[in-house]
């Protein structure tokens, strides 16, 4: 073998071995918020020595070395800045504090739910078999034939994650889209969030805008009146659709859009607006 092609490969294994041992970011991440290390990090008020944080933690000190080289990978991976004795927060730190608005905890535990893992863990068998019948997806495959929202209705523990998960989600997205896309809404006499979930951004809309009547349209195990999006759009003005894409969901976030707005242009022809934040 050739020097060039013995670098080429080395280079080509060593990423191999990143994706082998990907989850050890995952584990960082939530042994850092069992430990509430953000946290104690953020209220510090100063950079922080790990010799200041094992003992606010109450860890050992015999224990202190590990925790150095969580901490050592969490810089690495930008929750916090490496001083030569000491650790900052960054902004991606406040996302893991407990008691942030837009604290991501609940997504993450979601995320790594066997609900959402079993889809990829079968992905392979799902992918050999002939399609089955409309509506056959890796998802519904794992989870005897529901799709997500079936799931939460049925399992209360996914359901309050969701409903938790997203308000957080939707909480810092409203703000951010308010501040940047506020103009749009300007002229408005009415408009219907479908998916809006629990109302956070119809609250925050008709607090900017008193004017303009929101209505939250979601399904019956979020809100109540609730409705279909696949059946019916009530009228407005406009319709705010907020798409989230994962990988793992059994809708591809595409298909959805289209099928939406071809249900409501042939329902109503009044304007549709978009925003999606993960696409
Ligand atoms: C991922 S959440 C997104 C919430 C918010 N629009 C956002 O993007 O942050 C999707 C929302 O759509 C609702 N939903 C799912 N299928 C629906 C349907 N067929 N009709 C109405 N709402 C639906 C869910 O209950 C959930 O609240």
């Amino acid at each position: 073998m050739d020097s060039k092609t013995a670098i080429q490969l080395l280079e080509a294994q060593r990423q191999v071995w990143d994706h082998s041992f990907a989850y050890i970011k995952t584990m960082a991440v939530q042994s850092a918020m069992e430990l509430d290390i953000p946290g104690v990090v953020q209220s510090h008020g100063k950079p922080i020595t790990v010799r200041e944080l094992g003992s606010a933690l109450k860890i050992a000190p015999a224990r202190t070395p590990f925790l150095a080289r969580l901490m050592r990978m969490l810089a690495h991976m930008g929750y916090f800045v490496e001083n030569p004795t000491s650790y900052s927060a960054t902004l991606m730190c406040g996302f893991l504090v407990k008691d942030s608005p837009f604290n991501a905890a609940t997504w993450f535990l979601l995320a790594n739910d066997p609900i959402a893992v079993d889809p990829w863990r079968s992905f392979g068998a799902w992918i050999r078999q002939p399609p089955a019948a409309a509506g056959d997806f890796p998802f519904t495959h794992a989870h005897n034939g529901k799709k997500l929202y079936e799931v939460c209705r049925d399992v209360p523990r996914i359901a309050k994650m969701m409903n938790e998960g997203i308000g957080r989600d939707i909480w810092l997205f409203s703000k951010a889209l308010l501040a940047k896309c506020g103009s749009h809404f300007n002229g408005l006499k009415s408009i219907v969030d479908v998916g809006g979930h629990t109302g956070t951004i119809s609250e925050d809309l008709a607090e900017a805008f008193p004017g303009i009547h929101c209505t939250v349209f979601d399904l019956a195990q979020v809100v109540s009146p609730a409705g279909d999006v696949f059946q019916e759009i009530p009228p407005a003005d406009a319709v705010f659709l907020k798409v989230s894409s994962s990988r793992s969901y059994d809708t591809p976030s595409h298909n959805m859009k289209s099928h939406f707005f071809s249900s409501f242009n042939a329902c109503s022809g009044y304007c549709a607006t978009g925003a999606t934040n993960h696409v």
